[in-house]
């Protein structure tokens, strides 16, 4: 939103995560003048029901969205918290990262995305093209539902989802080491997102059982035909093993017939990078003074890799920039006497 000239006032009650978010250059760390145009609400679903009302309570905006996960719940606590539901709006943005905090965010996470927004006959028509207009800054898909039918959806498409990866993930806690070191790309792509946050997967979970213990049932049935299958594979008898390739065949092609039906990014082209990279000392402040050296030649930063060299007190950060803004930061954090790799 800042580089595409909004003005961002940023909060959170953990004061490092939004120092680190000011220097990355996604708003300013001061207090509003006044009363904003919109409030965006992005703390973990237990908290905003709560965060919302307190906000409306003060008067701070025109209106009021959340990013939460989960959508039927902290529309309802709204409501028994005694909050507006004519300024409030909950959304929730499909894209997201399996890592948390500031330094997981980048800038083009939400293009051409699918953003959900669940308006409902109180939420005023002002709220709702505000938050269009958010979505479209965005450059994200808005796609209206009704609260319900989103919890059920996403307990398929990614609820679910981030169960089983966990689950997959989990088998390998205590594997041998000799079985762990062969892992490849094909484990990597099924458990990325196993490194999510526990504590904000439980409220999510906790928000959306039913729909994804439904879900979760029917894995746990068409596991229970796969391993049927197998055993029947292993069979001496030759009629057993053919069903049991059958068994199998049937599953490994309904698998190709759902991934047919994943979409891929909607609208956007996607965005290509360039990379600038610095040697950094590893001590507190460091990452947060490059952020400002950028900010101040000017230029946005896209997305932020570090990779820390084992043993030693150093690491490598690698700034995702806009390819024409690559040279002149470059040239602007030489200047500043950093160390820059190729
Ligand atoms: N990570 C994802 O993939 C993803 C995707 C879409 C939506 N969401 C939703 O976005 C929201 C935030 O998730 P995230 O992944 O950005 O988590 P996060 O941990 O990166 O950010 C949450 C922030 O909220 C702050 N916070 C907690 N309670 C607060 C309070 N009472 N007042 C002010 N700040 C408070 C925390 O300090 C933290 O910085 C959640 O509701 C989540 O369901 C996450
Ligand atoms: O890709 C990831 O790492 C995500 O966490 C993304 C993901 C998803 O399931 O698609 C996870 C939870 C959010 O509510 C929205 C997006």
């Amino acid at each position: 939103l800042s580089a595409r000239g909004v003005h961002v006032h940023l909060d959170d009650h953990d004061q490092d995560r939004r120092r680190t978010a000011a220097a990355l250059g996604a708003g300013s760390e001061d207090p509003p003048q006044g009363r904003v145009e919109l409030v965006v609400v992005a703390v973990p679903p237990t908290r905003i029901a709560a965060t919302v009302a307190e906000l409306q309570r003060r008067g701070a905006a025109r209106a009021y969205v959340d990013v939460g996960s989960v959508k039927a719940g902290p529309a309802g606590e709204l409501a028994a918290l005694g909050g507006d539901p004519a300024s409030y709006l909950g959304t929730h943005p499909m894209a997201g990262r399996e890592r948390s905090g500031p330094m997981a965010a980048s800038a083009d996470l939400f293009e051409g995305r699918p953003w959900v927004l669940t308006p409902t006959p109180e939420t005023r028509t002002e709220v709702v093209n505000l938050v269009l207009e958010l979505a479209s800054l965005c450059r994200a898909v808005p796609v209206m539902m009704d609260a319900a039918a989103h919890d059920r959806a996403v307990a398929l498409v990614s609820h679910t989802p981030q169960l089983v990866s966990s689950l997959v993930a989990a088998r390998l806690e205590s594997a041998d080491e000799a079985a762990v070191r062969l892992c490849g790309q094909g484990i990597r792509d099924v458990t990325r997102i196993a490194a999510s946050d526990p504590r904000m997967w439980i409220e999510i979970l906790a928000a959306n059982p039913g729909p994804v213990a439904d879900v979760l049932a029917e894995v746990a049935a068409d596991l229970d035909r796969t391993v049927r299958s197998l055993r029947a594979l292993e069979s001496a008898d030759e009629q057993k093993r053919s069903e049991g390739a059958a068994g199998i065949e049937a599953v490994l092609r309904r698998g190709n017939a759902g991934r047919e039906r994943v979409p891929g990014k909607h609208g956007a082209a996607p965005a290509s990078y360039e990379t600038v990279a610095v040697l950094i000392n590893d001590r507190p402040g460091e990452l947060a003074s490059i952020f400002a050296d950028a900010g101040r030649a000017g230029v946005n930063i896209e997305d932020v890799r570090i990779e820390h060299a084992t043993g030693q007190q150093a690491g490598l950060v690698q700034l995702v920039v806009e390819p024409a803004a690559a040279p002149p930061l470059a040239a602007a954090l030489r200047e500043r006497g950093w160390s820059l790799r190729q």
